[in-house]
């Protein structure tokens, strides 16, 4: 079981924006998080991952507490281990494709099966920089996928695919992510594209 509620006061210029989410989830769902631009999405995938500590409340994961205000437990990323896919992609430079996916995993066979989904087994020696905007995406959603995160946060991780890649992605990500019973959330502003991927909703804003 997945039970989070969470609160902090966001700086949005001038303004104080109040953030307070409550989401309960099963283990293996795919929850859709909605909501008006600048409403705090990907500040809340953000206090999830532990990179925006929330002021008050608690994340549970599985049994794990990763963050409690009250008895002043707060994990770092690095012990959450949520993979995450960046709104910008965050790609390494220097990177080739295979080594983004190697850079945290070892099995070549798991390394060779997620190049194939995304469809960059033949790009998988070049850099960023030689991708396109869709492949560079690809990458970014494999990356964060090759860890087999308790947690998968994606933020937006389809806008740049045209119509038949993100078809295409979406039937294979919902396949894998059944197979390994893996949850995940997904902040859209396009609800559509997720009716056949997410058993959850959540909506974050007034
Ligand atoms: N660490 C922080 N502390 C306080 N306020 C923050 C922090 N990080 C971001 N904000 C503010 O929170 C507001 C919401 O930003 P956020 O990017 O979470 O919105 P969003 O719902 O994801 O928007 P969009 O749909 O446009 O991507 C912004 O005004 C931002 O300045």
């Amino acid at each position: 079981m997945i039970d989070i509620s969470i609160n902090k006061t966001l700086k949005a210029g001038h303004h104080q924006l109040p953030l307070d989410v409550k989401l309960q989830a099963e283990v293996g769902s795919v929850t859709a998080i909605h909501g008006p631009s600048g409403a705090g999405k990907t500040t809340f995938l953000k206090m999830v991952a532990g990179l925006v500590a929330p002021a008050s409340g608690h994340i549970k994961i599985n049994q794990e507490v990763w963050f409690d205000a009250s008895i002043g437990i707060n994990l770092t990323p690095q012990q959450r281990r949520a993979g995450f896919v960046f709104q910008n992609y965050a790609l390494f430079p220097n990177m080739t494709v295979r080594q983004h996916l190697s850079y945290a995993c070892n099995d070549i066979a798991w390394i060779d099966e997620l190049l194939q989904i995304g469809g960059l087994l033949h790009l998988q020696n070049s850099k960023p920089e030689y991708l396109s905007g869709g492949q560079q995406q690809r990458l970014a959603i494999l990356r964060a996928i090759s860890i087999k995160p308790k947690l998968l946060l994606m933020d937006e991780p389809f806008s740049a695919l045209d119509a038949k890649m993100k078809q295409e992605v979406i039937t294979a990500l919902k396949q894998l992510w059944k197979r390994q019973g893996s949850t995940v959330f997904i902040v859209t502003h396009y609800k559509e594209e997720l009716k056949d991927l997410a058993s959850n909703e959540l909506w974050i804003g007034a």
